[in-house]
């Protein structure tokens, strides 16, 4: 039979679901391990078969997002994506450091990114300083800012149009709301659930893989619950300090040049850091964060 083209929506151990991108959904096995293993959102060629097809390659990547795995080695995890939506919410609480992490993994990558503040309808209450300054923080590395609420359904015209035939990944702290969002953005979700369900023989199993959603502008969305929890191990230090740019400006005026920027005399960081050119949360987040990179290339002297 002849081959075909298509887009993988989902990707287990052993096969894959496959979008002919004419309504159809297939699933199919691989051939060998040779050819690699897809994942979702990658384009692929296939071949249809009863009662599966084959994948008989992928096609190029323009990225890939990895997982570090519980030993920092990498795991692919989402192929091809345009945009990852960071999504805070005055509740939960803003985590500071999370958001960092997603911001190295987007910079690293080279993605667009853009964030999203969910739950406009609420007061602000003691989470309005953290989401300002992660307001500011992400204007300054040119990131869009958005907010609006999927429960009063304000801006999200807004987020549509932003992300317009994009394929974008919501990331973002349990319950801030990224399910709503996913739902106000595919508004055929469940039945799309139900669909793919029922095409991969798995069951319930689908709602905890990571799965592409098409969008009806010709974008999708990806859920994918493994980069929730983001470790950034495999990603090295000095992907770190790029994503930090303020931070490597302000120590190129560092008197010495292995300133630990603590108590050192001329330090240019903490110079930055009192001239409010530095956030200060930020700099507490980029130490952290080389730390634990650091302990990754270097396992015989963690701790
Ligand atoms: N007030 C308000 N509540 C919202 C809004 N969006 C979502 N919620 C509520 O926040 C809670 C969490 O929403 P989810 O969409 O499940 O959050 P999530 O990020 O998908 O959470 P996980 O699946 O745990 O990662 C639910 O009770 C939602 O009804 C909003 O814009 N305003
Ligand atoms: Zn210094």
């Amino acid at each position: 039979m002849s081959q075909k083209t298509g887009l993988v929506i989902m990707s287990t151990a052993d096969h894959c679901l496959v979008d002919d991108m004419a309504g159809g959904l297939h699933r199919c096995q691989l051939r060998g391990r040779r050819a690699g293993r897809p994942v979702c959102g990658d384009r692929v060629r296939w071949t249809p078969g009863t009662p599966e097809g084959v994948i008989d390659g992928i096609e190029p990547r323009h990225n890939l997002v990895e997982r570090g795995d519980f030993r920092g080695r990498p795991r692919p995890l989402v192929a091809n994506i345009d945009r990852l939506v960071i999504v805070v919410a005055p509740e939960p609480a803003p985590d500071s450091l999370l958001v960092d992490r997603y911001l190295v993994l987007g910079q690293t990558l080279g993605l667009a990114m853009l964030l999203w503040c969910n739950k406009a309808d609420l007061e602000l209450g003691p989470s309005a300083p953290t989401l300002a300054a992660l307001q500011a923080r992400c204007r300054r590395l040119g990131i869009p800012v958005l907010e609006g609420s999927t429960t009063t359904g304000a801006g999200l015209a807004g987020l549509r149009n932003q992300t317009g035939g994009e394929t974008i990944v919501l990331v973002g702290q349990s319950g801030v709301g990224k399910s709503s969002i996913t739902q106000a953005l595919i508004p055929a979700l469940s039945l799309r659930i139900g669909e793919i369900s029922a095409t991969s023989g798995q069951g319930r199993h689908t709602t905890s893989e990571t799965t592409l959603f098409r969008r009806e502008d010709g974008g999708a969305l990806i859920d994918s619950p493994g980069v929730r929890t983001l470790r950034l191990d495999h990603l090295g230090s000095e992907a770190v300090d790029r994503a930090y740019p303020e931070i490597l400006e302000a120590a190129r005026e560092c008197r010495f040049r292995d300133c630990q920027h603590s108590r050192e005399p001329d330090c240019g960081v903490r110079q930055g850091l009192a001239a409010g050119a530095i956030e200060a949360q930020r700099f507490e987040n980029w130490r952290r964060l080389r730390r634990e990179t650091k302990i990754a290339e270097n396992p015989e002297r963690g701790g």
